[in-house]
């Protein structure tokens, strides 16, 4: 079905406040899905479960300009609105929020949402300002929807650990549902930044996640978390064009360097694995969730 396109935040308020006061179908929660649009199946899984767990989902398109820091992609982000409506509807989505910069910025704004520590490493020390940027607009739009769950992809782990971190600290009341990572057929983690790929760096790519995948046999052999980071690095090294921004091991959600020198399948942690490589111009990230809590149990990896 067409969702309805609502493009101010008066008007959203408005559909929503219809939506709550009549309180049909699926027990009246609002489930919402922020993205910058460009969507490919990863959105539309996270769509899919909104619409399967909600009464209404709500998706915003907006590609947040003060997320992106100086020489980084805002001008050329990839955008088609048409196409976007139309894998919003086949995905269940009941209305589709896009708003302009001047809808969401007017005027002068002089706060901002910092979330600290859980931004120290990873993205947050390649692209400083970043997390600032998407927490401030993550909260703005929280406010504006005031859905019962927010649905956010694994891809972009440390995001999710951010988010979580603010609405606990803030007490927004939200849940927060972390979805996992889709992949194609081949491995490579759905993104619209894979659009910038040309056939050589496509193909290259895939040493993100063929990295990943050894991470489960090197723990088991026992690796720490300095030897899981070096054999991460040559792995990947292997594809002439990557170029790596971080490969890094830490504990989840907190994201902090495991302690000590031991291996890790002897820390009952789970790890977040964590990859940001440059093929190009184009940066990508991937990761891996590890769960290694399970009492009694050797290894437990989370899928
Ligand atoms: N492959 C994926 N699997 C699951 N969720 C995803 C995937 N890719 C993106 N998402 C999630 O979709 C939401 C919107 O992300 P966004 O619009 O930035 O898409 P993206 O493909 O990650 O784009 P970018 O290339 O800018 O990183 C986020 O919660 C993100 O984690
Ligand atoms: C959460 C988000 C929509 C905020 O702009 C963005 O960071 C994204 O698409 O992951
Ligand atoms: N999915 C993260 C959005 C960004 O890279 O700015």
């Amino acid at each position: 079905m067409k969702p309805k396109i609502v493009r101010t935040i008066a008007q959203l308020r408005r559909e929503i406040a219809e939506y709550r006061s009549a309180r049909t179908a699926g027990g009246g929660t609002v489930g919402f899905v922020p993205t910058m649009g460009y969507l490919h199946e990863g959105h539309a899984s996270l769509l899919r479960r909104s619409a399967a767990e909600n009464g209404l989902t709500v998706l915003s398109i907006f590609v947040n300009p003060i997320q992106f820091g100086a020489g980084e992609d805002l001008d050329k982000y990839p955008r088609d609105e048409e196409r976007d409506i139309r894998i919003a509807g086949e995905s269940g989505t009941d209305l589709v929020f896009l708003p302009t910069v001047d809808e969401m910025y007017a005027g002068r704004r002089v706060t901002t949402v910092t979330v600290s520590e859980v931004t120290d490493g990873l993205c947050g020390a390649s692209r400083p300002g970043h997390f600032d940027g998407v927490a401030t607009v993550v909260m703005k739009l929280f406010n504006i929807v005031q859905p019962d769950r927010a649905y956010f992809g694994l891809k972009d782990a440390q995001q999710v650990a951010v988010i979580e971190r603010m609405t606990q600290d803030l007490n927004v009341p939200v849940e927060i549902v972390p979805c996992p990572i889709v992949r194609e057929k081949d491995g490579l983690a759905l993104s619209s930044r894979n659009v910038y790929l040309n056939p050589q760096e496509r193909e290259q790519a895939l040493a993100l996640s063929r990295a990943l995948s050894k991470v489960e046999p090197w723990i088991a052999e026992g690796c720490n978390a300095s030897e899981l980071t070096a054999k991460l690095r040559q792995e990947i090294a292997l594809s002439a064009l990557a170029d790596i921004d971080y490969a890094e091991v830490v504990t989840y959600p907190d994201l902090a360097a495991p302690e000590g020198s031991l291996p890790l399948r002897q820390m009952r942690e789970t790890f977040l694995v964590a990859l940001a490589v440059r093929f190009g111009r184009t940066r990508l990230i991937d990761n891996r969730l590890l769960n290694l809590t399970e009492a009694g149990a050797d290894l437990c990896f989370a899928k």
